[in-house]
């Protein structure tokens, strides 16, 4: 009852009846699991529903797997439901373990997505460089589109990138006035990335879209409603704002920005109020947890390395001094702190797996055939401890971004370096991110000492999900260690 990953499998037509309810019974077994409800056994409407429109894909998945082509290798999978039921919960882990078997380039069927999982830096190059226009494409998963009012962000439609990206560049981090979201606004975008990370039958099998079985796509809704209120008087505060500071604007933050390019009647590519809400979006959605969590990381790496915290304090003595505040214009002189910030994206890759890419026709990657539509995955995470490519890979050691800074930037041209991405789609906020994290962390560590609370340990095990968490939250008590107390006021 197996088929093989490449396609093909038993198609007899004799016993079709007791193979059609064996696959029956493992999508129910496998909706059940994903969803965690049983009602349907006792709906036979639903059923007979169900039923036909998953024959309908078993069809569909068939004809698609048999036009001859060579698709990559990998785990034989049952019918339909494919290799949904083998997927780890460390889904990097996992991929990582099934590229040592089936190579650099590998296959999976999960329900009717077809996946291929990339893993190497050379097959990425030849995807996200040598074949970027073909794969500049998103396959965007329900909660995404849902949570951006229909995919009207960057994320999902790519039309305003450039003019949103020279945005990121302008934004202030230092403004004199910013408007407080609080952590409730804080845990709606949580949930909202949380969402994005969840597997949902209804992309994995698109006639079942209707039902949202698992309810993500209500859950969605709601925390975007949720979140349209705030952002409503977000804005409408913004404009009162603006409207009594006219004469006196120094410093804008994304917000303005993006107000004053709706406001634009003759901008080359005008927005709309909704497309506006939908770009502010990415800014929490993409921003956010991916931020917060590799400043974790790094914190975490430099209380388990003092040798290391030591050297990031001495750089921070050294150019900020013992009297001052850190500045954003000392930043760019902290050359050992961005090797640290660097050498944690290459041990901890916030987005391990970085955001799917679909191809808009099928194209040949490594000799295999990537169906048009496909979901492509790059195991970032593996390819950064590639020891092909890294001395070392396990180790913690930011010196190796030293010798040749420009050799491992955030461009994306190094493949065997991807923590933002590369090419057309590559990520929208580097320049802010960057900034945001150097500026944090190098006030973080310049103005005090950091130790464990007594009796605890630092815990370095990762929790796989959109954004790769630790385990456990790391908790550290700090004490100043500037003389000049006043400095803290
Ligand atoms: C530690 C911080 C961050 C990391 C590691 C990160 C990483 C990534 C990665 C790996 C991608 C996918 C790239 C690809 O498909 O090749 C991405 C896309 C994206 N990121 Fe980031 N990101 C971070 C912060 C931010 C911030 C602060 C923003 C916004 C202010 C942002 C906005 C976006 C957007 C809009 C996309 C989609 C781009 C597109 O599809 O064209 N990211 N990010």
């Amino acid at each position: 009852m197996v088929h093989d990953g490449g396609g093909g499998g038993d198609r007899g037509g004799g016993q079709w009846w007791w193979r059609w309810r064996m696959e029956m019974e493992m999508v129910m077994v496998m909706i059940s699991k994903i969803s965690g409800c049983s009602w349907w056994w006792s709906d036979g409407l639903v059923v007979s529903l169900l039923v036909a429109m998953l024959v309908a894909s078993w069809y569909v998945i068939m004809r698609s797997t048999s036009n001859g082509k060579k698709l990559p290798p990998g785990p034989r999978g049952f019918p339909l439901v494919g290799n949904l039921f083998s997927l780890e919960a460390d889904l990097h882990l996992y991929l990582a373990k099934l590229a040592q078997v089936y190579g650099p380039i590998l296959k999976l069927q999960l329900g009717r997505k077809c996946c291929v999982v990339v893993s190497s830096s050379s097959l990425s190059k030849e995807v996200l460089r040598d074949q970027d226009a073909t794969f500049a494409n998103r396959d965007a998963p329900i909660a995404g589109l849902v949570s951006t009012y229909g995919g009207l962000d960057i994320g999902w439609s790519p039309k305003v990138r450039q003019t949103v990206r020279d945005l990121y560049y302008k934004i202030d981090t230092q403004g004199e006035e910013r408007t407080s979201v609080g952590n409730e606004f804080r845990q709606v975008i949580f949930e909202i990335v949380e969402l994005l990370g969840k597997p949902n039958v209804s992309d994995l099998f698109p006639v079942l879209r209707w039902f949202d079985i698992q309810g993500i796509e209500r859950r969605a809704k709601t925390l975007l409603a949720w979140f349209d209120r705030i952002f409503k008087s977000v804005i409408d505060q913004r404009l009162k704002m603006d409207k009594a500071n006219q004469t006196q604007k120094q410093s804008k933050d994304f917000l303005q920005f993006l107000l004053e390019l709706m406001e634009q009647q003759d901008a080359k590519i005008p927005i709309s109020m909704t497309q506006l809400k939908a770009l502010f979006m990415d800014i929490f959605v993409a921003g956010t947890d991916t931020t917060s969590t590799t400043l974790e990381w790094t914190m975490t790496e430099t209380m388990h390395n003092p040798e290391i915290m030591r050297k990031v304090q001495e750089e921070l003595d050294e150019v900020v001094g013992m009297d001052n505040m850190v500045e954003e214009s000392n930043l760019s002189k902290l050359h050992y702190l961005d090797a640290v910030v660097k050498e944690t994206f290459r041990l901890h890759p916030v987005v391990p797996l970085a955001v799917p890419h679909c191809p808009s026709s099928s194209c040949i990657v490594g000799g295999y055939l990537v169906p048009k539509g496909a979901r492509v995955l790059f195991n970032v995470w593996a390819i950064h401890r590639d020891p092909e490519a890294w001395d070392n890979p396990l180790v913690f050691r930011p010196e190796r971004f030293l010798t040749d800074p420009k050799k491992y930037d955030y461009s994306g041209n190094n493949f065997n370096y991807l923590a933002f991405g590369s090419g057309r789609r590559i990520c929208a906020g580097i320049p802010l991110a960057e900034r945001m994290l150097r500026y944090v962390l190098a006030s973080l560590l310049h103005s005090f000492e950091w130790r464990l609370p007594e009796g605890t340990q630092l815990d370095l095990t990762e929790r796989f999900g959109f954004v790769l968490k630790k385990s456990t939250p790391l908790v550290a008590i700090p004490t100043p260690r500037l003389l000049n107390l006043e400095l803290y006021n």
